[in-house]
């Protein structure tokens, strides 16, 4: 028999609501028994005294055992996660930033307090991937994982590239069906899907990386003149976080803009859809498919995550445990398009092995390799406006790099 549910929600936004919606008139042996909201004069389809701008409310009712956060604010949401752990609630969280961020400290609360943390919408919305990489996937055995993890800017990319629409009435539209972030940076920008790129590696290979040292380029800086490039070639341009192991103990990480071909599960993945591939040594590439963003998508995610509660169900998190001698590192050379305005922005981004070049007065571009250590120190420079770039799908490696992997397995080149 599974134990009854007492919950104290907090955010009762796009996702709280949706999770409301989806609970609502189902017997599921669970009950809200108050929510958190921050602004006290809003207008609330549910009844006023379920309401309280009180987080201690909850977190100090004995009556509730299962806290659900669900606010736009990562700082508090670390605050109230923290409190609720440490007092022995069980929390479910759609909080991406906040858990990528404290992950390391919120899996030692959650061990020291014998309470369990589950993040499931955190992570693509609707798909299930970190359940199924913490425990289906040896990492071994996992060679990478990549997708489209952010609906916003693939709503975006979609509504760019099929319907021609402007980018700035693709981000409103996005904002209006409440896909995007509160600052909607976090989504163009490739921030949001790193911050599940580093959530999805730590339940892939044990390896918790800040998120600080992972590369994030976002679609901001998307010009007419790469979309048109992109079309010419029967490409889509899609924002793609990717994990993959180079050698048996190294694996790199980022976020950039890739140009997709037909042939790729991620080409026909539209709107606010999310697709995750995982290439695996034997089952070799699995897809998984389904919504990104959005209230109800989210809220199932969520809801799933409090049903696994009322069985007691956490993570173990044991390939972190394991200490498996994996390392992150940037020590890879990958193939680019870069757009850009001035030759400075070439030679400072260090690029070679040049394949193509075109330079008109209002339109210049190369396609060649960079190492992504470079793009790392050269973040600053990719913000700018008049650059954009885009990975090809292909990387290189050079003399250095194999001597580096000598003593290892060389996955793929
Ligand atoms: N929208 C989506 O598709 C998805 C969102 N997420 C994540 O889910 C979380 C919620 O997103 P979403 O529902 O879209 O956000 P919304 O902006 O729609 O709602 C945020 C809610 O949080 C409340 N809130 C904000 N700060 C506080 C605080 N300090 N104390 C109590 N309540 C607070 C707000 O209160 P008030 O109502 O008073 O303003 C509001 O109810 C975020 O972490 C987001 O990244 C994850 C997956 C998908
Ligand atoms: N802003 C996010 C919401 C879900 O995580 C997105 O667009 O994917």
């Amino acid at each position: 028999m599974s134990k009854k549910l007492k919950i104290g929600l907090f955010g009762f936004g796009v996702v709280g609501q949706g999770l409301q919606d989806i609970i609502r008139g189902q017997d599921l042996n669970l009950e809200i028994i108050k929510i958190a909201i921050k602004n006290p004069d809003k207008k609330r389809s549910l009844d006023a005294h379920l309401f309280t701008t009180d987080h201690d409310e909850l977190l100090n009712n004995p009556e509730i055992n299962t806290i659900v956060e669900l606010i736009d604010d990562a700082d508090a949401a670390f605050s109230i996660v923290k409190k609720a752990l440490i007092s022995g609630k069980n929390v479910v969280s759609a909080n991406k930033k906040m858990i990528a961020t404290h992950l390391a400290e919120l899996v030692e609360l959650q061990e020291k307090h014998g309470s369990s943390l589950l993040y499931e919408g955190a992570v693509c919305g609707s798909i299930p991937i970190i359940r199924n990489l913490e425990e289906y996937y040896d990492n071994e055995l996992l060679h990478g994982i990549s997708g489209i993890f952010n609906g916003s800017s693939n709503y975006i990319l979609s509504k760019i590239f099929n319907e021609n629409l402007e980018y700035g009435v693709a981000l409103k539209q996005a904002q209006d069906l409440g896909f995007a972030e509160t600052d909607p940076i976090l989504d163009v920008g490739g921030y949001d899907p790193k911050f599940k790129l580093a959530i999805a590696t730590a339940h892939a290979y044990g390896l918790f990386i800040n998120p600080d040292k992972i590369l994030n380029v976002g679609i901001q800086n998307l010009s007419e003149n790469d979309i048109r490039y992109a079309r010419e070639k029967n490409f889509k341009i899609k924002l793609v976080p990717t994990a993959r192991k180079i050698s048996t103990k190294q694996v790199v990480t980022y976020v950039l803009p890739k140009f997709v071909k037909s042939d790729d599960f991620l080409y026909n993945v539209e709107n606010e859809y999310n697709g995750v591939t995982v290439q695996a040594a034997f089952a070799d590439k699995q897809f998984f498919f389904g919504k990104g963003a959005g209230g109800h998508p989210t809220g199932a995610a969520v809801l799933s995550d409090i049903a696994a509660l009322r069985y007691d169900y956490r993570y173990e998190y044991k390939k972190y445990h394991q200490h498996n001698g994996l390392v992150h590192t940037d020590n890879v050379n990958i193939e680019i398009y870069l757009r850009y305005v001035h030759e400075y922005t070439v030679e400072k981004l260090k690029i070679d092995n040049i394949i193509e070049r075109f330079s008109r007065n209002d339109y210049k571009y190369v396609i060649g390799n960079v190492s992504l250590k470079t793009l790392l120190a050269n973040r600053d420079l990719l913000e700018q406006k008049d650059v954009f770039i885009a990975h090809t799908g292909r990387y290189t490696y050079t003399e250095q790099q194999i001597q580096v992997v000598s003593e290892e397995e060389i996955l793929f080149s």
